[in-house]
């Protein structure tokens, strides 16, 4: 039971070396717990859970070594309500303190979260401290002893710890406000409600709200332990409630929703108006219905495939464990040890690094969704873009397919295939240009079927056409081996178009198709007819003194004498 302190001893664990000594009335007074024989060993961290009872220890230390000790002995339970400490040396009362978290802050021995009681004692000697603790809360008393600079050392890596911890907290509290601006999902801004009142919680239970924020307000400490738990519940619920909306919907489920959140108002209500230890247990409330229902509802969206059900589970498990860990380390009904006392700490820790990456998951998901849909529309509407332009070009496909036989139905002959008038004429004054500027001659044919009134007359109308195609494809043979052009027109009527041809080769060119026209038998209609052909041929280089009428003049007189010397003949102008 004795403690034999030697130099070089920087921390120890003091949970060992503790007796205890529970007064039930809470009336004992310190020369009677002295010469009480009630004292228990203890085991492991001390935990009493709730107890209305005070409770004593007892740490008896030598000092072993040559010089005196100095020693800080640390009670690290920041939220105990009153902490009575005695310090006797060689059966002497050396020192006495009062601490106590009912206490304003400035009233401590030292300014830190925890109970800190400096202790000196010479070589040789042995040191008796004597500790009577109370609280509402929860009385756990875990202690250790350092040297000044071990604690020192100690107490900076432990704050620096907390520190990062938080600061993580408020970082996602923070990217998660980022995520509201641009989303504007409320799921969010609830979750940074989750996170800032968790880390206000967190802070509070660790003694550092006290500590550093509200030192002169001891009895606000307390509230803020309730309402924290509440706060932390209902933005929980709220988060949950939005992050699965419509997902997970039912008339139960919403009623046990409105439950809940009326369940958490009544506990911050019984938290401002009531002591603590009548607050603590609304408190708890809300926060096991939050635990609950959040695991619920997540394993819910998880079977029902909603992606983010999956993470939000896995991410909420650790901190429904962190959640009935303390309740039961609270109550006693589990020992204090390094695992239960952090297990809230590590849930909300893992907690909150798996939702970060479930969060970075869904954004992700949502940014290829957006993405995919961008690629969608972009590619509808390069289909109809396509499309239009497909049908545009059909459309002018079947537009020129039109304008082609418009142009040939207005520039052919139907009859006869062969070019029209309108055709030709504009063809020789085309040619007449040309021919001018070149220097060249151009020749004219007229030809006329003789007698074909008689043809007519004689075996009808079907017939004379029979003929006449007939008589044109004669024509057209002979004209298109001679690079001409031969146009019907009008009646029974031909002209031929010769560029480059002077009188003479023209009138052999008239000749040859006389012989042909004449030569051949028209079949028409069971018939045989023969026809035969007139032609005027002219031929001239075309000049400025004349247009291309003069040509379609002289070849007409040409044509008139071939007529009038009997038929069936070619002739040139005269002179
Ligand atoms: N079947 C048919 N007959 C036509 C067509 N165009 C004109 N004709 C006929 O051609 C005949 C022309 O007769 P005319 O101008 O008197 O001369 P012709 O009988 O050929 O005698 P000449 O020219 O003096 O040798 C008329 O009977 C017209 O009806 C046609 O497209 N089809």
């Amino acid at each position: 039971g004795v403690l034999s302190l030697a130099e070089g001893d920087d921390r120890l664990a003091l949970d060992e070396y503790v007796f205890y000594l529970e007064d039930v009335d809470a009336d004992l007074t310190f020369t009677e717990i002295r010469s009480s024989t009630a004292w228990q060993a203890n085991e492991s961290t001390f935990n009493a859970g709730y107890s209305a009872s005070a409770w004593w220890f007892r740490l008896v230390l030598d000092n072993a070594s040559e010089r005196s000790l100095e020693r800080w002995l640390e009670l690290s339970a920041p939220l105990l309500d009153s902490v009575h400490v005695y310090v006797v040396e060689a059966d002497k009362l050396v020192s006495r303190y009062r601490f106590g978290a009912l206490q304003p802050f400035e009233e401590r021995l030292l300014p830190h979260e925890n109970f800190i009681v400096p202790l000196r004692w010479e070589p040789g000697q042995r040191l008796e401290v004597y500790l009577r603790v109370q609280a509402a809360k929860s009385l756990e008393a875990p202690m250790a002893l350092y040297t000044p600079k071990a604690f020192a050392e100690y107490d900076y890596r432990r704050n620096a710890a907390k520190g990062l911890f938080l600061g993580a907290m408020l970082l996602i509290g923070l990217q998660n406000l980022l995520l509201f601006g641009s989303f504007r999902d409320r799921a969010y801004l609830f979750y940074v409600g989750f996170v800032i009142s968790m880390a206000l919680f967190l802070t509070t239970l660790t003694g550092w709200g006290f500590r550093f924020l509200w030192p002169a307000a001891p009895v606000w400490n307390e509230k803020a332990i309730l309402l924290g738990i509440c706060l932390v519940s209902g933005f929980g619920l709220a988060f949950i409630r939005n992050l699965f909306g419509p997902h997970v919907q039912s008339l139960l489920l919403t009623r046990i929703y409105r439950l809940a959140y009326g369940v958490t108002g009544f506990g911050m209500l019984v938290a401002v108006i009531a002591p603590y230890s009548l607050g603590l247990p609304f408190a708890l409330l809300p926060a096991v219905m939050a635990s609950v229902i959040g695991i619920t509802v997540g394993i819910l969206a998880w079977r029902r495939g909603v992606a983010i059900g999956k993470y939000f589970t896995l991410s909420w498990a650790p901190v429904f464990l962190g959640v009935f860990i303390v309740i039961g380390l609270k109550l006693g009904w589990l020992p204090a040890n390094v695992v239960t006392r952090n297990a809230l700490f590590a849930g909300v820790g893992l907690e909150m690094l798996l939702f970060s990456l479930a969060l970075a998951t869904r954004i992700n998901a949502e940014r290829r969704a957006r993405l995919l849909a961008q690629r969608q529309v972009l590619e509808t509407e390069r289909k109809v873009k396509e499309e239009l332009e497909e049908r545009v070009a059909q459309r002018s496909r079947e537009l020129d397919q039109l304008n082609e036989q418009l142009r040939i139905l207005s520039t052919t002959d139907e009859l006869t295939g062969l070019a029209n008038r309108r055709i030709l004429e504009s063809r020789l004054a085309e040619l007449w240009r040309d021919n001018k500027r070149k220097g060249r001659y151009l020749a004219l044919i007229f030809a006329d079927i003789d007698w074909f009134k008689a043809v007519n007359d004689t075996h009808g109308h079907a017939v004379g056409d029979a003929v006449l195609q007939g008589v044109a494809d004669r024509i057209r043979e002979v004209v298109e081996a001679l690079g001409g052009l031969a146009a019907r027109y009008g009646g029974e009527e031909f002209c031929i178009l010769l560029p480059g041809y002077g009188l003479a080769v023209a009138a052999a060119a008239a000749e040859r198709i006389r012989v042909s026209v004449g030569e051949a038998v028209y079949p028409a209609h069971g018939l045989k007819i023969g026809v035969t052909l007139s032609l005027g041929v002219a031929a001239r280089v075309p000049d400025t003194r004349a247009t291309y009428l003069s040509l379609l003049q002289q070849a007409d007189q040409a044509l008139y004498r071939a007529k009038a010397a009997g038929r069936d003949r070619v002739c040139t102008p005269d002179a």
